[in-house]
Parts: structure tokens; sequence; C-alpha cells
């Protein structure tokens, strides 16, 4: 989970290969990001996620990012033994969330996806049943993906935001904004896929560090 100390933590997500988990570590991130559903340029099987997560110390969050997964996928991941939270990124219900929580005993953090007020205020609905809020942007209807598309919502809309529950932003952050993203939201955790890639799902280490550097800076 995300510690209480006031430094910022950074989540690197969509990682699939070793030099680049290897560069998110280098560059200071408190979280990596494993995508596992078979559509994204980004996923990663049970096994690769196993090794990837393999020389990873503990105290670096391994979040598998998931949508509307099935038991039968979180009983497979679970038995890699290589993760300490689950991010639900479909259209779970608190309900759902609050279940694999207890099922899976793990940490499990809820996107929500935000394009106007209300989606942040109808996030206060996974209060107790999420762990954790990534507030990301909402997708186009009919998008390939539902999250690591570059999109970004309006950032002032989390201003004053009653927030209960430990929460992160999300959503077409990048190396050029991520400094500006932490002015406006005062966002304790910030999470990047496609701002630190050459092309989808290919993760450049170059960005990966330029980017732990301006979210630190
Ligand atoms: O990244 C994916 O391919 C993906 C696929 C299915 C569900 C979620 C996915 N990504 C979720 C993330 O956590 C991304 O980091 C987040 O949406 C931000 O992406 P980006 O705007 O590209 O930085």
């Amino acid at each position: 989970m995300l510690q209480s100390t006031s430094r910022l933590a950074i989540k690197i997500c969509g990682l699939s290969t070793p030099d680049t988990v290897g560069a998110a570590m280098r560059g200071g991130a408190t979280h990596l990001g494993f995508v596992h559903f078979p559509k994204s340029p980004r996923h990663v099987e049970a096994d690769q996620l196993r090794a990837l997560a393999a020389p990873v110390p503990a105290h670096i969050e391994r979040v598998a990012v998931l949508v509307d997964p099935s038991d039968e996928i979180l009983t497979e991941l679970s038995a890699t033994q290589a993760l300490t939270a689950l991010q639900l990124h479909g259209k779970e219900s608190p309900e759902r969330a609050a279940a694999i929580r207890q099922r899976f005993t793990i940490p499990v953090w809820k996107a929500i996806s935000v394009k106007t007020r209300a989606d942040i205020d109808a996030a206060k609905a996974y209060n107790g049943a999420a762990d954790f809020l990534l507030f990301d942007a909402k997708t186009p209807e009919g998008a390939a993906l539902p999250g690591g598309m570059g999109l970004r919502f309006d950032w002032t809309l989390l201003r004053g935001a009653p927030l209960s529950t430990p929460w992160g932003l999300s959503g077409g952050l990048g190396i050029d904004n991520v400094a500006e993203a932490i002015r406006i939201t005062g966002a304790p955790l910030v999470d990047v896929s496609s701002g630190v890639e050459s092309a989808p799902g290919i993760k450049s280490v170059d960005k990966i560090m330029a980017f732990c550097n301006a979210a630190s800076s």
C-alpha cells in the first residue's frame, strides 16, 4: 500500500521487460504496474509477471492491472506470489472490489474514470471497499482500452474533493506536465504509462528516468 509519508509515490505502469523494470527502480519508482489484459499492447502473462517481479525488492510495490477479472484469473495471478496490490480498471462495482479484497487478501485499487466532478464524487461509493483510488481519464465509448491511452482530465476537478480513501493521479501524465499536475492536485501518487513509451507498449528507459526526475523535482 501507499505509505503515509510525505514522499511522492511514483507508479510506472505497463512494464514488460527487465530493463525497464530496472530503470523504474533506479529512477525511484515506488510502484511498478503490470498489465494483465490480453487486448493491451502491455499485456504480460502470469509467468512473465512473476519473472519480472522476482528481482524487485520488497519495499517496491508490484501492482497487477486488471479489467473485470474473473476469480480464475485472480487465482492464477495470486499463485505467482509476486503482487502487493490489484488494480481494478474495469467496471467492477464496490461489492465486487470488496469481495476480491476479502477472497484474495490483498489490497485492492479501483481506477475511477473521470470526465466531470460527478465522477469524482461518485468514487465515494468505494470508501471501505477499495484501499486506494486511482483517478484516470475516461476513455471514449468504444475505445480499445480503458486506460493507457495518454488521455488526461481536468485536474482542477480534484481541488477540494473530500477524499477519505488514499488516492493517486493518472491519465496523460508525462515528463513535461507531471510537475504541474502535482502542483494543481497535490496528488500523493502519480501513475504513468504511455507518457514513458516510444511506441504503444514499448517503454523507454530514458523517458522513465526523465519522468521520475520531473516528478521528484
Ligand atoms: O495500459 C494499459 O494498456 C491498460 C489496459 C487496460 C486497462 C488499464 C490499462 N492501463 C492503466 C494504467 O494504470 C495506466 O497507467 C493509466 O491508464 C495511465 O495511462 P497513460 O495515460 O497512458 O499514462
